[in-house]
């Protein structure tokens, strides 16, 4: 049986007083790898802070992971964000600390006390992203590729039942997006969950599954072969 982990309920979202996106009607079901395209200014990025809890669900009805956007406080954020793993363009990366010490400033933040199985988790998730030879490297050492193979890797610490990335590839050669597409195929295949905002037409036309697109201020889906020529 399919589990929903998104449900948008004819949502509308707002930058201030600006309309960005109305009557949204979006459910995403456990594994499914989704695409959200769209020209810039879109509401792409709003539409994804709207998922994370950085701008607030006024109208409409929205849960997502279990929770409910509605209704969601302030001080319920941080659970939110924990049950989401949310990726950005610009890697976001602490530079004052090495690649492990990135990783282990967010279990620590996150309540993880036990020092073996802080260890093992960290080692699981830099394995999955290809980095655990490069765990003592500081972020200025890596390369951007490197950098959001780590950063996809700090998402995956809290088991996420939904990842959120936010043109993950948008800073990286065409090359090296492919290589962190490749991960996150990988990281879907094992079973998470993955809504990605993009605006390369390569991937999508390389890694082909459902797509959102936003325009004209609105949310619809669109078939996979047509979507070069609509974006
Ligand atoms: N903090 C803000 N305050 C007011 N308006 C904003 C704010 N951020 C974005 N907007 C406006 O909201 C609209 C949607 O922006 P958004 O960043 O969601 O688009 P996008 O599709 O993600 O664009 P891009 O692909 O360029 O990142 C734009 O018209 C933008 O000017």
């Amino acid at each position: 049986m399919s589990e929903t982990i998104l449900s948008l309920k004819n949502v509308a979202i707002y930058q201030r007083e600006s309309l960005i996106l109305s009557q949204v009607n979006v459910s995403i079901e456990k594994g499914e790898f989704v695409y959200l395209i769209g020209k810039t200014g879109t509401g792409k990025s709003s539409f994804m802070k709207t998922l994370y809890g950085d701008i607030p669900l006024k109208d409409g009805q929205g849960e997502i992971v279990g929770v409910n956007l509605k209704t969601l406080k302030d001080k319920q954020i941080p659970e939110l964000r924990r049950k989401l793993g949310v990726v950005f363009q610009d890697f976001k990366l602490l530079n004052d600390r090495n690649v492990k010490e990135n990783l282990l400033f967010v279990l620590k933040a996150t309540g993880w006390k036990d020092k073996s199985k802080i260890e093992k988790k960290i080692d699981e998730v830099l394995r999955k992203v290809g980095m655990q030879t490069k765990h003592f490297k500081f972020p200025y050492q890596l390369s951007g590729g490197e950098q959001q193979r780590v950063a996809i890797a700090r998402a995956l610490l809290n088991d996420p039942e939904l990842i959120l990335a936010d043109e993950p590839t948008g800073n990286l050669d065409p090359q090296t997006s492919v290589e962190v597409m490749e991960v996150l195929q990988d990281i879907n295949k094992n079973g998470n969950t993955i809504l990605m905002a993009t605006h390369d037409y390569a991937l999508l036309l390389k890694f082909p599954s459902k797509t959102l697109k936003c325009d004209g201020q609105k949310v619809f889906e669109v078939v996979q072969k047509n979507a070069k020529t609509e974006i």
